[in-house]
C-alpha cells in the first residue's frame, strides 16, 4: 500500500469506528426488528397510522421505524406529543421532503416543506400576519357563504331531480366543489369550477386533478424514497419515477396558471394606483411583495401550498363528520335541532350563528377528534440530537406523531371510539395545538396556519348540510354497512366515498322571486341573513347590521312580497347569475 492510501485509510478508519461507536451506544427508541437495507418497510401495512399504533400497543408509545437506512421515530401519547412540540419544538422542525415533494415546492422554496430557518421564518410570519389574521378571514367571509349557498343550491337540484328519487348521492362530490371554490377563490381571486360537477373550464379541471395528486404523492413514494440505489429492480419503482416526472410537469403548469393570475392581479392593483382593492391571498402576497423581499417562486408555491394541504384535509373532515353523523341519528337530531332554534326558519346560517351553535361546534371538534384528517401530522425531521422520552433521536431522523393513536388513547378519553360531541360540552378541550390530547391541527411552531379557517370551513358546510336536508341510507342499506376504514395516504380519506340520500328538509327556508334579484347568490342569502342579523346577533359595527337592505328585507317579507317556503334556497339558484368561471368579484 503507497503512503497515500495508508494516509488516507489512517483518517477514515477512527472515523469509522467513531461511527460505529455512536452507533452502538445510542439508545434507540424500541421497534419491530429492521431487516438489513429493507428496514422495515416489508411488514408495514398500507394505513401507517393504524399499523403503527398497532406497534406502540406492543412496543410502548415511542418506537423506531426503519424506512430503508432511515429511521423514523413515532410517538403515540400526549406527553411524548408535548416533548416533541413543546419541549424539542425548534430542533424537530425541519421537514423531510420525499423527492417529489421536493420538486413540486423547489427545494423547499414554500411554507410547507421548508426547513426551519431564516426563510420559514418569514414565510410563516406572511401566513400569519398577512394571510390568515382575524380581519382578513373575515374580509373573505362572504366566499365561504357563498360557495355554501351554491353547494346548497347543487345538492337541492340533483335530489328533487325525479330521476334521482330515493338514490343516493357521493357526498364527497359536492364537498369537493365546495371545498376547491371556496379554496381557489380564497388564494387566487378566481372560480374554476361550476357546482353541478360540470366541468368548469379545463384550468380549473388540471388545477384540482393536480392538487389532489399531489398531496398523495409522499407515502406512496416514501418506500423507494429511502434505498435509491435499489430502484432500478424493482419495475414499481420505475413507475414512481415516472410519477415524479409528471410531478415536474404539473408543477410546471402550476407556475404557468398561478403566473397568468398574479400578472392580471398585478395589473388590477397598478391600475388602482398601487392599492390591493381586493383580499384574496394573491393581492396580499402582492402587496407585501417588497416588504418581506418574496419572489415570484416564493408566491407561487405559498399559493400552491394552500390548495393543496387546504383542500384534501377539509373534504375528509367534512366526510368524516357525515359518515359519522349518519351513523348517530340521536347526534344528527339533536344538531338540527339546535339550528332549528338559533337559526331558525326563514333565514340561512352564517358563521355569526357559531358563537350561538355550541353543539355544531363541539360536533367539528369530535369529528376532528375520531378522524383527524393527517393522522401523523406531516413528518417533521431532527435539525440536531434530541432526547425523546429519554431516547436518542439522532440528527436527521424523522419524527411523527400519531394523533390518531393519542385521540383514542383509553387512558385519556372516556369511550373514545364513540362518537360523543358531549364530551365537549363537558370539557372544553383546546384543538388549536395548546391541548395535547386532541392536536388535528398540529402544535407549536410547524402547526396548522389555517387552523382557524379549516375550521370555519367545516363547521359551516357542516351546519348548511344539516340545516336544509335530512340524510338517509338508501333503501336495504344498513348503518354498519357504511365502510368507516381509511385509505392509505398522508390525508386518512374514507376508504370507500359517503352515499347517502338527501331530502329537502321540511324546515322553511326564505325564498327571493325573481322578479327582483339582481344580484348574486351570496347577496341573497346575505340579504335574508341580514334581515335577523340586523335584528340580533351581528357584531357591533359591521357593516352588515347596518345594512339598510337588511330592513328593506324584512319589511318586504312582511307585507309578503317575499315568501318563505320549504326547503332550500332553490329560487336563488333560478336567478342566479351563470356560476361559471372567471374574476371573483367578491
Ligand atoms: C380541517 C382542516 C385542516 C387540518 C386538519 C389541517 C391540519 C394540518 C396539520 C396536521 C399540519 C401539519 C402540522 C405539523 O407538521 O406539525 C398542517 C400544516 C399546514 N396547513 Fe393545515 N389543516 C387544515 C386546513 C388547512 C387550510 C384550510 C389551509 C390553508 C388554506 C392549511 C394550510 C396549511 C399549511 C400551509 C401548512 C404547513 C405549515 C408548516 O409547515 O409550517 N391547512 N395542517
Amino acid at each position: 500500500m503507497d503512503p497515500i492510501h495508508q494516509y488516507l485509510l489512517s483518517l477514515l478508519l477512527p472515523f469509522l469506528a467513531y461511527k460505529l461507536y455512536k452507533k452502538l451506544t445510542l439508545r434507540l427508541p424500541p421497534g419491530p426488528f429492521p431487516w438489513p437495507i429493507l428496514g422495515n418497510i416489508y411488514n408495514m401495512s398500507p394505513v401507517l397510522f393504524r399499523c403503527f399504533a398497532d406497534w406502540a400497543g406492543f412496543y410502548g408509545p415511542i418506537i423506531s421505524v426503519w424506512f430503508g437506512s432511515t429511521l423514523n421515530v413515532v410517538v403515540s401519547s400526549s406527553e411524548l406529543a408535548r416533548e416533541v412540540l413543546k419541549e424539542n419544538d425548534q430542533q424537530l422542525a425541519n421537514r423531510h421532503r420525499f423527492r417529489s415533494a421536493a420538486n413540486f415546492s423547489k427545494d423547499g422554496k414554500d411554507l410547507l416543506w421548508a426547513d426551519y430557518g431564516p426563510h420559514y421564518v418569514k414565510m410563516r410570519a406572511v401566513c400569519t400576519v398577512e394571510l390568515f389574521s382575524p380581519k382578513r378571514l373575515e374580509a373573505l367571509r362572504p366566499i365561504r357563504e357563498d360557495e355554501a349557498t351554491s353547494m346548497v343550491e347543487s345538492i337541492f337540484k340533483n335530489c328533487t331531480n325525479p330521476e334521482n328519487k330515493g338514490k343516493s348521492l357521493v357526498v364527497k362530490r359536492y364537498l369537493e366543489s365546495v371545498v376547491f371554490n371556496n379554496i381557489t377563490r380564497l388564494a387566487l381571486g378566481k372560480r374554476f369550477d361550476s357546482m353541478e360537477g360540470v366541468k368548469g373550464n379545463e384550468q380549473g379541471s388540471e388545477l384540482k386533478a393536480i392538487a389532489a395528486n399531489w398531496f398523495k404523492l409522499g407515502p406512496s413514494l416514501a418506500l423507494a424514497e429511502h434505498i435509491p440505489w435499489l430502484r432500478w429492480m424493482f419495475p414499481a419503482f420505475h413507475k414512481e419515477e415516472e410519477e415524479e416526472a409528471s410531478f415536474a410537469k404539473d408543477r410546471a403548469m402550476m407556475d404557468e396558471l398561478v403566473k397568468q393570475i398574479i400578472e392580471e392581479h398585478a395589473i388590477e392593483c397598478e391600475k388602482s394606483g398601487g392599492e390591493a382593492k381586493k383580499h384574496h391571498f394573491v393581492d396580499a402576497l402582492l402587496s407585501v411583495k417588497e416588504e418581506y423581499d418574496l419572489c415570484d417562486d416564493t408566491i407561487i408555491s405559498l399559493l400552491l401550498d394552500m390548495i393543496a394541504v387546504g383542500m384534501d384535509t377539509t373534504i375528509s373532515a367534512i366526510e368524516w363528520a357525515m359518515a359519522e353523523l349518519m351513523k348517530n341519528p340521536r347526534v344528527l337530531q339533536k344538531a338540527q335541532a339546535e339550528l332549528d332554534g338559533v337559526v331558525g326558519p326563514i333565514r340561512v346560517m352564517t358563521e355569526w350563528d357559531f358563537s350561538n351553535l355550541p353543539y355544531l361546534r363541539c360536533i367539528t371538534k369530535e369529528a376532528l377528534r375520531l378522524h383527524p384528517p393527517t393522522p401523523l401530522m406531516l413528518p417533521h425531521r431532527s435539525n440536531t440530537h434530541v432526547k425523546v422520552g429519554g431516547y436518542d433521536i439522532p440528527k436527521g431522523s424523522n419524527v411523527h406523531v400519531n394523533v390518531w393513536a393519542i385521540a383514542r388513547d383509553p387512558t385519556i378519553w372516556k369511550s373514545p371510539l364513540e362518537f360523543r360531541p358531549e364530551r365537549f360540552v363537558e370539557e372544553d378541550v383546546d384543538l388549536k395545538g395548546h391541548d395535547f390530547r386532541l392536536l388535528p391541527f398540529g402544535s407549536g411552531r410547524r402547526a396548522c396556519p389555517g387552523a382557524q379557517l379549516g375550521v370555519n370551513l367545516v363547521t359551516s358546510t357542516l351546519g348548511h348540510l344539516i340545516h336544509h336536508f335530512d340524510w338517509a341510507l338508501e333503501d336495504g342499506m344498513k348503518l354498519e354497512d357504511i365502510d368507516m376504514g381509511e385509505r392509505s395516504g398522508f390525508v386518512a380519506h374514507m376508504r370507500s366515498p359517503l352515499q347517502v340520500v338527501a331530502t329537502p328538509s321540511s324546515r322553511p327556508c326564505l325564498r327571493v322571486p325573481k322578479v327582483w334579484n339582481p344580484m348574486g347568490p351570496r347577496e341573497i342569502s346575505m340579504l335574508g341573513s341580514a334581515c335577523l342579523l340586523s335584528l340580533d346577533s351581528g357584531p357591533a359595527g359591521d357593516s352588515v347590521k347596518r345594512d339598510p337592505l337588511g330592513w328593506a328585507l324584512l319589511l318586504l317579507l312582511i307585507l309578503g312580497v317575499v315568501e318563505p317556503r320549504p326547503a332550500g334556497l332553490v329560487s336563488v339558484a333560478d336567478c342566479r347569475p351563470n356560476p361559471s368561471l372567471g374574476e371573483d368579484t367578491s
